[in-house]
């Protein structure tokens, strides 16, 4: 049977993000393939949209560019000719970067001179509106977001956030135009003044309907994954049914939203639970990691064993200040990350994951080359099964902000 070319390339800045962006397009009829980095191998991608998923949104930003142009080349070579830059949906960054410096980089190598902005994703509440982003109505600049340990969102002023980051000139498409239909005629009118990137305004899934019409022409588009559910795929196919793989259950949490805190409260009340201290980590990092593993070694069922070192606002910043920001990150990942190997050598083969970032580390410490996407258990967070260097595990990436209060006991009536 012959392959089918991909036509789309999407780069994905996070992990989580990546499969966020590949749920809304398996939703939309695409048969998706995400691989973790750039492959190396020359193996034919059989899928109509490939996501390559990158660790770059906090990486400093030359490197997070050359990540994200080798993806590109790499797409390319797997015969895309559109492309699509996935980024968080708070449009997760620091005055450095890295939103506009890649952005800056794709259009470049690309040859394009525009493209879009559309950070929204209303099933998940975020929208824009006058160029300001909401997340469940509250300004991003007072919601949880302010006080993310990596990257706090402290403007909600998007123009403003992406030209301090981008040299590109960065313009707004306003909601009126997208209501009248008239969204791509303004488009158009924003390139003529030479803006070349617009952010987009977008409240309901009806605007981001009318929005992916509009831009139809544009070789690049970036976003959060909201837009990627109404793209058109080329042809609707069948994909070989999803079927995951059996054994003891765990989750894994290094996210500090509300969202997963309170995911946590819930799940603390059915699971046997441990917290992971970053403090006591940094005393003795294998000694913690040995402690809490013995422990979950002892419970491991189909009941998850729950391993969290998301904590309050208060203490997150507690901790950074005993050990630097970035100390204080690297050891919570580092140590989750050592912990999922071990109980994958332990037999578990259901995983739940709280936390970009966090899912970032966990995957590469498991080897994992490819997601093959599932189910979604809650809008952007699908079931998928993880291919790499050992047997096949169930894996869900959940992003820090993303899923229901119920979500990480709920998820496991959504296992095929
Ligand atoms: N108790 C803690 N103290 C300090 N940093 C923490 C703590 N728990 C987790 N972290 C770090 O916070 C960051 C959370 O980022 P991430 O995993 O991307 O979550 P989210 O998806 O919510 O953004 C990670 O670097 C993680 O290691
Ligand atoms: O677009 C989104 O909101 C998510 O896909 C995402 O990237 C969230 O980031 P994390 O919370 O760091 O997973």
């Amino acid at each position: 049977m012959l392959n089918a070319m991909p036509s789309l390339g999407v780069i994905a800045d996070d992990f989580t993000g990546g499969t966020d962006v590949a749920s809304n397009l398996r939703s939309a009829g695409w048969r998706v393939v995400q691989t973790i980095d750039v492959p190396d191998g020359t193996e034919a991608i059989d899928a109509d949209a490939v996501v390559v998923a990158l660790k770059s949104r906090t990486a400093p930003p030359q490197d997070a560019v050359l990540d994200s142009l080798a993806a590109l080349a790499w797409l390319r070579r797997q015969g895309c000719t559109r492309f699509y830059f996935k980024y968080c949906s708070t449009f997760d960054s620091t005055p450095r970067g890295n939103i506009g410096p890649v952005i800056d980089a794709l259009l470049n190598a690309l040859g394009e001179t525009f493209t879009i902005a559309c950070p929204a994703f209303p099933d998940n509440g975020r929208t824009v509106y006058a160029a300001h982003l909401f997340v469940h109505g509250v300004l991003l600049s007072e919601s949880g977001m302010r006080n993310h340990p990596l990257t706090p969102m402290t403007d909600a002023n998007l123009p403003r956030v992406l030209s301090a980051q981008s040299a590109s000139k960065v313009g707004a498409l306003n909601l009126p135009f997208i209501l009248r239909g008239e969204a791509r005629e303004a488009l158009r009118r924003l390139r003529a003044d030479g803006v070349n990137v617009a952010i987009t305004d977008t409240v309901t899934n009806d605007d981001l309907a009318r929005l992916a019409d509009a831009t139809s022409d544009l070789t690049l588009l970036t976003g959060g994954s909201g837009l990627a559910a109404y793209l058109t795929p080329p042809a609707e196919r069948a994909g070989a049914p999803f079927q995951a793989p059996r054994g003891p259950r765990a989750i894994l949490a290094g996210s500090c939203s509300p969202a997963t805190l309170a995911q946590l409260g819930h799940a603390r009340t059915s699971y046997p639970s441990r917290h992971l201290d970053p403090l006591d980590l940094a005393r003795d990092f294998d000694g913690a990691v040995n402690d809490v593993v013995t422990w979950a070694a002892a419970r491991l069922s189909d009941v998850p064993v729950v391993i969290a070192a998301s904590d309050e606002p208060a203490r997150v910043k507690a901790a950074q200040n005993a050990l630097g920001v970035e100390r204080a990150g690297t050891l919570v990942e580092d140590a989750l990350a050592r912990i999922a190997a071990r109980l994958v050598d332990l037999g578990v083969r259901q995983l739940g994951v709280a936390g970009g970032e966090t899912s970032g580390a966990v995957t590469k410490a498991l080897g994992v080359r490819s997601l093959e996407i599932g189910p979604a258990i809650d809008p952007g967070v699908p079931w998928t099964i993880a291919r790499g260097s050992g047997d096949p595990i169930a894996l869900a990436l959940k992003s820090g902000n993303f899923g229901g209060e119920d979500f990480l006991v709920r998820m496991w009536s959504v296992l095929p």
